[in-house]
């Protein structure tokens, strides 16, 4: 693989591309409106330098460029916190020409694309995720949104970027068990579409999992084409977009269960396992598809249990599902790898039992 940047479009009524490769951070300024007078850059102390090196770089470009420092993590995606940015903007002025940046994980992509989808009712956002996460997920295809007491991402928007720039240099400082749990997405879209990145984990997890290599680089640009492909084809999520969510039902119930303080992608894990189960048991999803999950999850070292005594909680908490339809829950199996569909109206006994599967 070159050096060169990757394009990867997204199609649609609102298109833009995902451009992948090193050192090009700096492109932000390419991506954004010409008329474009005031930016806001969105991030968390963790990426703090990164955000004042991207301030001064544009400095000259702008009248102004201010920062919007908020809370690591989850604690980012509060009403809270996208009030004080919403205060910075409306005290700076922006106007429907200005634009946000988000700079970091998919948390901060998340509120960062909220605010700027509710912002005056939508100004433009480029994001530039600095997390494994971000850049396979969570920062393509226009899903915004923040949490509230009763689940995860229950208030949000549709709301596509102007551009996505994701700078595998920015992974620099990203500790190993975060780019691991940003594998767990990574292994999703191999799953759900692509198997030929659960290959390439099984063929050499250390190498696929080290930002310096291009194996590490194929498969994050196959993760993001499947994304890609899915969000052209399905924007609303009207449908196929849905697929996207595998092992999600299960694993916001348990970010919810754990107050919010468990990474993503370590509840998704747990989740596809549950959801591999319930394939095996309500579908038709082989012995050797299931083995697989656990082969691969444990490779990359994420976990596939959870504790027997919380299910009465993670049920009761799925119920408020985003899938669900007339209060009938609705997940994502595998018939096959890479054959999704959806499973609706199946007895709680049965999930109940595919639960038992993973329980400890
Ligand atoms: N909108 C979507 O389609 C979508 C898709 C998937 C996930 N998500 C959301 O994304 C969030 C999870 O994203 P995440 O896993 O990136 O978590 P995160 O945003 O919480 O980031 C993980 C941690 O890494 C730190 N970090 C980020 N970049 C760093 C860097 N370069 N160096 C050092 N530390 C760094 C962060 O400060 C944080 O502590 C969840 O809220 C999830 O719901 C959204
Ligand atoms: O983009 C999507 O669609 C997804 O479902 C991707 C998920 O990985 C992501 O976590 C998303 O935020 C979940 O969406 P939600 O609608 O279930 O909150
Ligand atoms: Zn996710």
């Amino acid at each position: 693989m070159t050096d060169a940047p990757t394009r990867i479009p997204v199609t649609g009524s609102a298109a833009y591309e995902i451009t992948v490769g090193r050192g090009i951070i700096g492109t932000v300024a390419d991506a954004l409106d010409e008329r474009v007078a005031k930016v806001l850059i969105v991030h968390t102390p963790t990426v703090g330098r990164m955000a004042e090196e991207l301030r001064a770089s544009l400095q000259d470009r702008y009248d102004q460029v201010l920062l919007a420092e908020v809370p690591d993590a989850e604690s980012a995606k509060r009403v809270e916190v996208a009030a004080f940015c919403w205060q910075i903007l409306g005290q700076a002025d922006f106007t429907r020409s200005d634009a946000v940046i988000g700079l970091g994980g998919g948390a901060v992509t998340d509120l960062a694309g909220f605010v700027a989808a509710t912002w005056l009712r939508g100004v433009q956002v480029v994001q530039i995720p600095t997390t494994v996460l971000g850049m396979v997920d969570a920062a393509v295809g226009g899903k915004t949104g923040i949490n509230t007491a009763e689940g995860k991402n229950l208030v949000g928007a549709f709301f596509a970027p102007r551009a996505v720039i994701c700078d595998l240099d920015l992974l620099e400082t990203l500790p190993k068990n975060e780019v691991l749990a940003g594998f767990a997405e990574v292994a999703k879209a191999g799953f759900i579409a692509d198997p030929a990145i659960l290959d390439l984990i099984e063929a050499d997890v250390d190498r696929v999992s080290d930002p310096s290599t291009s194996e590490f680089r194929e498969v994050i640009e196959r993760a993001i084409a499947v994304k890609a492909s899915v969000v052209s084809e399905d924007f609303l999520e009207g449908g196929a977009r849905e697929m996207l969510n595998y092992g999600h039902t299960l694993g916001h119930a348990i970010e919810h269960a754990e107050r919010y303080q468990w990474r993503h992608g370590v509840a998704v894990a747990i989740g596809m396992m549950f959801a591999a189960e319930l394939g095996r048991m309500a579908g038709s999803l082989s012995d050797e598809a299931v083995e697989r999950h656990r082969r691969v999850l444990t490779l990359l070292g994420l976990p596939q249990s959870y504790p027997a005594g919380r299910w009465p909680g993670l049920l009761a908490t799925m119920q408020r599902d985003k899938k669900a339809r007339a209060g009938m829950l609705r997940f994502i199996v595998l018939d096959d790898i890479a054959k999704p569909r959806v499973l609706a109206g199946v007895d709680q006994s049965v999930l109940q039992f595919a639960y038992q599967e993973i329980a400890n």
